[in-house]
This record gives C-alpha cells, structure tokens and sequence, in this order.
C-alpha cells in the first residue's frame, strides 16, 4: 500500500493508495465507525456500481446511504439542504465521520456538508472518478456552485482520510477518465516537466484502463498535490494557486455551458490550460512549440484544446465577464496562470484584461 501524508499539523491525515482497497475498506474505515454504523453519501451511478464492493469491505459494519443524482448540477443549495436536513435526521454528531463515495462532485458537497454541520463533523474522502482520485480528494476545497459561478460558496475543510482504489476506475466512462486525465497533466505543467513527458508516453495506455500506470499516475499527482497543500492550505502565499492552472479559463467556460455535461471540468481544464499556454506564446512569454506540444497532448486524447472543441462560441468580452467572479480576485484585479514553457507555471499579476478579451476573440475566429 502506498501512504502519502498531507502534513498540515493537526489537521494532518494519509491518503492510502491501493489496487483492492475499497474490498477491504473495513480495515481502515472502522475506526470511523460509531455504534457498528457508517454514513455513505454517494450519487446513483456510483452506488449502483461500487457501493456492493465497498458494503462487503466493510463487512460487519452497518452502512447507512444517502443517494443524491449524479452530475454538476447537484454542487447546489437544493442538494445542501437536503443532504445536511438528512444528516441531522440520521442523529449525526460533531465527533461522527460521514463518508464521501464518488467523484469530485460528492466529494466538494459532502466535505462542505461536513464543514458546516453542527459547525463541523468529520468526514473521509473514498474517490472514485480519476479526477476525484487525483486531485478533488486532497486538500480540502469543498463547495457548491451559486448562480454566478463556479465552487463561490464553500470552505477549505481537510478529511480525515482519503481511500483511494485505483481498480474502482474499471467502471468509469471513457470521457469522464479523460476529463480526470486532463488534472493529470496539470501536475507536469506546472512544474515538472519530466511527468509531462511521462504523461505523453503513457497517457494512451493508461486511458485504455492499465491500472499499473493508473495506480502511478495517482501516487504521483497526490503526492505533488499534497506538497503544495502542505505549503499554502488557505492559498494565500501564492503556491496553491498554480494548482488553478487552466481554471480561469475553464470555470468561464463551464459558467458558458451552463455546469452541465456539455462540458465536463476536466474537459474545460484541459481547454483552459491550452488556452493559458497559448495566450502565454501571444504574450511572449513562452515558446510556440510549447504551446503547441501541450495543445496536441490534449488533443491527441480526446480532449478539447479550442473553443471550438469545447462548443463555447461566447464573446471574449462574455467570458472575461465570468472570470470577474474568480476567487483569486485581488483588490479587484485578477492574476493569471501562465507559463514560460513546460513546467514552468507562474502566476501573473499584471495581466490587461482587454488582451485576454482581445485573445479568446481572436482563438474564436481562428477555429470558426
Ligand atoms: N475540491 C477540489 O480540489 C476539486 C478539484 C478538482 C475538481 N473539483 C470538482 O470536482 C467536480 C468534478 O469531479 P468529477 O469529474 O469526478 O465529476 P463527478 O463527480 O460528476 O463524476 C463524474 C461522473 O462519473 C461517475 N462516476 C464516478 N466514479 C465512477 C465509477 N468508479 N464508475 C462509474 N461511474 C463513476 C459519476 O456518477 C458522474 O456521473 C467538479 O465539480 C469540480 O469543480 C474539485
Ligand atoms: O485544489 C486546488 O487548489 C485546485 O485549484 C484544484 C482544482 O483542480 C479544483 O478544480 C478546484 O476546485 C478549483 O478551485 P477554485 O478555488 O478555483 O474553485
Ligand atoms: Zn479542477
């Protein structure tokens, strides 16, 4: 089993990495446990295809579920109250741990849930989209979307633990693994350009199901999430924002498509990111190979690159719009995730918002 802390103090706990893990859950969940019973909030997918495996690994425990739909849709205030009204009614108390089984969007409206009921119960994170299981797990942001945009309302609130079984992913869509892929890749531009190297020799294989190079490819991406977590938890010094690579972009673009499965998160970080390296080449500041290498990975696997591949045909001026609501809002200015080359993301302050306007319309007539 491989064991990666996320050290935060107190608030410190392991993320374990094992093929099998969730047919043998009892052995690290029962400590979670209170009166033989556990919590399992789950989406109707997942439950149908994971919750019998991980019922039988908790074996003598009792398992209570909640089922909520799946999808974008359900990071909402309808689905809070009605998950937290629930949690009240099954009597759960400060000290209990609730269990978030599902991707990222189970596992952003539980922890969030957790967050504020009773002002705080704990809860363990069981990932089981790619995406959850290399990135949305670890490190604590939790939150639904309001009206206006992505992830507005929500707290930084750290499980207790996160269970990771890389063999859940057999059950997973082929277009949700490549969305999960897209936070992947993230890992390698921001600062390792080896694992992007890394990504585009195994990317095809791992995509194809190989659950060594899967079980590798998460180790790797927790382990680089968790060091950057350990050095700024809240974001404020600047490191954890580069995890935001390919966001600014992609969270106008999810706004645009209304947080449905029009576009999937990953999918409009993978555009994002191409975006962000693109505009980083028109800037000056990065090489044109560079982007280019990083638009054909994306493409290459499936995922959009352009506005056009993300069926976006908005207005720079619309898009720029959506980003005014970015959490990285600083005295009214936005800073920008660019990139002086593969591996070598930065975060800009200084950037026109009319140049990026003036870029999407631009990136828009190219591909029309
Ligand atoms: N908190 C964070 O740090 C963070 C990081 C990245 C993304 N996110 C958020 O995560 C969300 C996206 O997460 P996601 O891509 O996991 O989406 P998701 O939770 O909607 O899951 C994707 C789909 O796959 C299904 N699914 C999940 N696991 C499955 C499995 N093993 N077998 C069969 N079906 C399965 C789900 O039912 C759903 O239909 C977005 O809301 C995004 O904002 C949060
Ligand atoms: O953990 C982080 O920090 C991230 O930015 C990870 C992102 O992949 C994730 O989508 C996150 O929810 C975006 O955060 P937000 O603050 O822009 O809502
Ligand atoms: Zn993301």
């Amino acid at each position: 089993m491989t064991e990666i802390t996320v050290s935060l103090g107190e608030r410190s706990y392991p993320i374990l990495i094992e093929a099998g893990l969730l047919g043998r859950a009892g052995e690290v969940l029962a400590t979670f446990a209170r009166a033989g019973r556990l919590i399992v909030i789950a989406d109707e997918h997942v439950a149908a295809v994971q919750l019998p495996t991980l019922r039988a690994g908790l074996g003598a425990i009792g398992v209570e579920t909640i089922l909520l739909p799946a999808g974008e849709s359900t990071k909402s205030w309808a689905q809070l109250e009605a998950l937290t009204d629930r949690l009240i009614a099954l009597e759960v108390e400060r000290g209990d741990h609730i269990v978030a089984l599902g991707g990222g969007v189970i596992g952003d409206l539980v922890g969030f849930a957790a967050a504020i009921l009773k002002r705080g119960c704990g809860f363990v994170q069981v990932p089981t989209s790619l995406l959850a299981q290399v990135d949305s797990s670890v490190g604590g942001k939790t939150a639904i979307n309001s009206k206006a945009g992505k992830n507005l309302v929500g707290a930084f609130y750290q499980p207790s633990l996160v269970l990771i079984d890389p063999l859940v992913l057999a059950t997973l869509p082929a277009r949700e693994m490549r969305a999960g892929y897209a936070e992947v890749v993230k890992y390698g531009l921001i600062d390792d350009a080896a694992f992007f190297a890394w990504c585009e020799t195994n990317g095809p294989a791992l995509l194809a199901g190989d659950v060594a190079l899967q079980t590798q490819a998460i180790a790797h991406s927790v382990a680089a999430k968790a060091r950057i977590v350990g050095e700024d938890e809240r974001e404020t010094k600047g490191r954890r924002a580069l995890l935001n690579l390919g966001h600014t972009f992609g969270h106008a673009l999810e706004a645009e498509t209304g947080f449905s499965d029009r576009l999937l998160h990953g999918e409009a970080v993978a555009c994002g990111m191409a975006l962000g390296f693109r505009f980083s080449a028109a800037m000056g500041m990065c090489s044109g190979a560079d982007a280019e290498r990083v638009t054909r990975h994306l493409a290459d696997t499936g995922l959009p690159s352009t506005l056009s591949d993300a069926g976006v045909r908005a207005s720079g001026e619309a898009l720029v719009a959506h980003m005014l609501h970015d959490k990285k809002m600083e005295g009214g200015k936005l800073p920008f995730l660019l990139a002086h080359g593969i591996g070598e993301t930065f975060l800009a302050k200084d950037v026109a918002l009319a140049d990026v306007a003036r870029f999407l319309d631009q990136e828009a007539m190219v591909v029309a």
